[in-house]
């Protein structure tokens, strides 16, 4: 459920690395609570640049990035509200699948019984209860990628962030992976922040689509995909938004005119 409560807002950002790239220019938007939002762009147009700045991880050139209404590093470094979640499940190899979860609640230090517990809930909503012992060398990359998305829910974070989190899946898991994600998301009600360069699966999972232009970054458009949950990939309303979304692509890389 969306409501006016500004969680995350670009003002006039630019970015600018020390190599002359820029990555990002005059980028505005205001992504309000409860919202699955989706930055959607091709490779290099600053996605996941604009992401890692929610992150507290960089600093824009010029403008701000708020989240909460406040500067992003200071809401990571003083509270659980945002959580990451990358293309690389990143998963430590020497530790079980529930001791990878249990790390970042370790890292807050919460009590040790009521941290299983949370832990093991949540690898319970990723459907990976009966495999807390394994390692993740004994596990898919889809199952790594639930590990992942267990981490990062178990802080119960208001504000989930995801770089293109299922680009190295097959389509198959991909696909279940998605529904798995909004049934979370419906659930516990977080805003989300994803990053896909897949105008299907931005169109699957979005209740917002940010389209990005090549660099440097801009917004080029912003679509509201105005779909109950869950989807079907194959009515005529959902081709309709992938290729209303795939024209604002194709346009905003200056390849063929919107119509
Ligand atoms: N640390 C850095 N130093 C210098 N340039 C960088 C740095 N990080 C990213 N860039 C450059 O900034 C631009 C935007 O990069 P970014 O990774 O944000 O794009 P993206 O849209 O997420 O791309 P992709 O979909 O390929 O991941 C690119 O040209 C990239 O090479």
């Amino acid at each position: 459920m969306v409501n006016e409560k500004e969680v995350v807002l670009f003002q006039g950002v630019d970015k600018v690395y020390n190599t002359g790239t820029v990555a990002l220019s005059q980028l505005n938007l205001s992504i309000k609570e409860g919202e699955f939002i989706s930055f959607l762009g091709p490779s290099g147009c600053g996605k996941s640049t604009a992401l890692r700045m929610v992150a507290g991880l960089g600093e824009a050139t010029r403008g701000t990035v708020e989240v909460f209404g406040k500067n992003p590093k200071a809401v990571i470094e003083t509270s659980n509200d945002v959580a990451f979640v990358f293309q690389d499940a990143n998963l430590l190899p020497w530790r079980t699948v529930l001791d990878n979860v249990l790390l970042p609640l370790e890292l807050r230090g919460s009590d040790k019984k009521s941290r299983k517990e949370t832990a093991i809930s949540v690898l319970e909503k990723v459907g990976l209860k009966d495999h807390i012992k394994s390692y993740p060398r004994e596990l898919s990359g889809g199952m790594r990628m639930r590990v992942s998305i267990a981490r990062a829910l178990a802080a119960k974070p208001k504000l989930l962030l995801m770089d293109e989190p299922f680009a190295a899946l097959d389509e198959m898991t991909r696909q279940t992976l998605q529904m798995d994600l909004l049934n979370i998301w419906e659930r516990e009600k977080m805003t989300v922040l994803f990053v896909t360069h897949n105008v299907y699966e931005a169109v699957y999972l979005s209740s917002r689509i940010a389209v990005m232009s090549a660099r440097p970054g801009r917004l080029s458009n912003l679509i509201d995909v105005d779909l109950t949950y869950p989807r079907e990939r194959t009515t005529a309303k959902f081709t309709e938004y992938v290729d209303a979304a795939s024209q604002s692509l194709e346009h905003s890389m200056g390849r063929k005119e919107l119509v």
